[in-house]
């Protein structure tokens, strides 16, 4: 299969002979750690940084001043405060586009145009969100009578929860940070934030940001390292670390649950997904199409909200799979910054790895392998980065693994159906629940299918729109509770109700 190769030649992405230091920020100062490891580049694997591995002393030290700065004027800070704060934050962000652009790019090797127009802009944006949101939060306050006919004024106060511990994913490192650094800040908590050890450039931006948005020393940490004996878990279990966001693997989840469980810590988990995109045959055909490319291969796959299973009517089933394929084939992979380029590689070797053991399982399992199945041959740096085809499987029961376990890549099995009923019974029939997408012209059966899904999302007629004021999240193995607008005020405040006696 023809995958459309760059013959270009090798692109900006070079290497300095003493690759950069990334260090932890910790009560308002860069730390530097003897404990290192390397980040490569997913595009050649040559050496991007050195990165500094935190351990329970650098979380120790991050909670403490975490805590101090809680008891001091970030403490007192009012909404309009914390707002301006806020709002300085995004300037920042956006004072220095190119540079988390830049940042972004080299972590993930994701084509330079989606850095921009999707990472990048969606960290100012959940920043500007969140200001917005705090100076119009509506509260609650109920008047009624007592049993000696008194009047009572019954109303709601939000305190911060206090520290909390962020541990961000590798797949939008930048947007899914500042999901929840954002509203974090904007309760007047302070955080401790570990990013991914495949992703840590735009975090350690964002902490420079911080500090020259004038963000107080203590506010926001940042600690660099791994998840079970490292940073995370060290934070997971730190007594003073009052709640623990945490975006990534279901797996992941079920531990950190297991290591909070003593100390009752609040817990938001946006986790993982096997997602299905249902293709009636009443759908605007090419729309489905190219929305299906989109959200089976954007990001080379590993969006949590990608559709890695597609249930398309029968009567159009073989005209789909043979449009999807020909769309598909025509995708660049490529340089992130090569013109055209739709996709880049996955963030890691073993990510590569694990993604073409599934490939390999499919085949296993008896699928058709429409198109791709393998990996790319640039006969050049590239073939030393970790790209992978995007594929396209026909043929496997719904209970093949390939069908029912996340992937995470490049990849989505097509199977037809017959009646609405038979769609939505297959569709809901997974240990996930996070988002579906529906592509029908019959609005009457988008409201009723949709409604119908065991799903925390449903797109109908488009994918991965968002408006941030709307509650995000999943149900089942895809996560715990719900992020965004009011329902992040929610999870990131203490309420205290409180009754008066006029
Ligand atoms: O768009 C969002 O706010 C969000 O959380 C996306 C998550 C995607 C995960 O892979």
């Amino acid at each position: 299969m023809p995958t459309a190769l760059a013959t270009r030649a090798p692109s900006s992405v070079s290497v300095d002979v003493d690759p950069p230091l990334l260090q932890h920020y910790i009560d308002g100062e860069f730390v530097a750690t003897a404990a290192r490891f390397e980040n490569r580049s997913p595009v050649t694997g040559q050496l991007i940084a050195a990165v500094c591995e935190a351990g329970p002393a650098e979380v120790d030290r991050a909670v403490a001043a975490a805590r101090r700065a809680l008891a001091g004027p970030w403490g007192e800070a009012s909404v309009e405060d914390r707002a301006a704060i806020l709002y300085r934050v995004a300037a920042g962000i956006e004072a220095r586009f190119e540079a988390f652009v830049a940042a972004e790019v080299a972590d993930t090797g994701r084509p330079v145009e989606q850095a921009r127009r999707l990472d990048v802009a969606r960290g100012v944006a959940n920043f500007r969100a969140f200001a917005d949101l705090i100076k119009t939060a509506p509260s609650e306050l109920f008047e009624s009578r007592g049993p000696d006919g008194a009047t009572l004024l019954n109303y709601v106060s939000r305190k911060p929860l206090g520290v909390v511990g962020i541990i961000s994913p590798w797949n939008l490192p930048l947007l899914l940070l500042t999901w929840k650094v954002a509203p974090a800040l904007a309760m007047g908590n302070c955080v401790v934030a570990k990013p991914s050890e495949e992703s840590p450039s735009s975090a350690t931006l964002l902490a420079e940001v911080m500090r020259d948005a004038g963000v107080p020393p203590g506010v926001f940490n940042l600690v660099h390292g791994f998840g079970p004996g490292s940073a995370g878990e060290a934070l997971t279990r730190h007594p003073d670390v009052a709640a623990i966001t945490f975006t990534g693997e279901s797996r992941t989840g079920s531990q950190i649950m297991k290591t909070v469980a003593d100390g009752v810590k609040e817990i938001s988990f946006e986790l993982g997904g096997k997602n299905a995109a249902v293709v009636f045959a009443d759908a605007d055909f090419d729309a489905a199409v190219e929305g299906v490319r989109r959200s089976s291969f954007t990001n080379a796959g590993q969006v949590c909200l990608c559709s890695e299973r597609v249930y398309v009517e029968r009567p159009i089933f073989e005209r789909f799979v043979a449009a999807l394929k020909a769309r598909t084939e025509t995708m660049r992979l490529d340089y992130p910054d090569a013109p055209g380029v739709d996709m880049g590689p996955v963030i890691s070797h073993k990510h590569r790895d694990k993604v073409l053991s599934y490939y390999r399982l499919a085949v296993a399992e008896g699928a058709t392998v429409v198109t791709g199945g393998g990996t790319p041959l640039f006969n050049d740096i590239r073939d030393a980065g970790a790209f992978v085809q995007p594929t396209i499987l026909t043929g496997l029961p719904d209970d093949a693994r390939c069908v029912t376990e996340e992937i995470f890549g490049p990849v989505c099995h097509i199977a037809p159906f017959d009646s609405e009923q038979e769609v939505i019974g297959r569709v809901n029939d997974s240990a996930y629940g996070l988002a579906a997408c529906v592509w029908t012209t019959d609005l009457s059966r988008a409201h009723r299918v949709s409604r119908r899904f065991h799903t925390g999302l449903v797109w109908v007629n488009t994918w991965f729109t968002r408006d941030l004021r709307t509650p995000f999240g999943g149900t089942k193995l895809s996560g715990l509770g719900r992020e965004g607008g009011r329902h992040s005020l929610d999870f990131y405040s203490e309420i205290t109700t409180i009754c008066i006696r006029l």
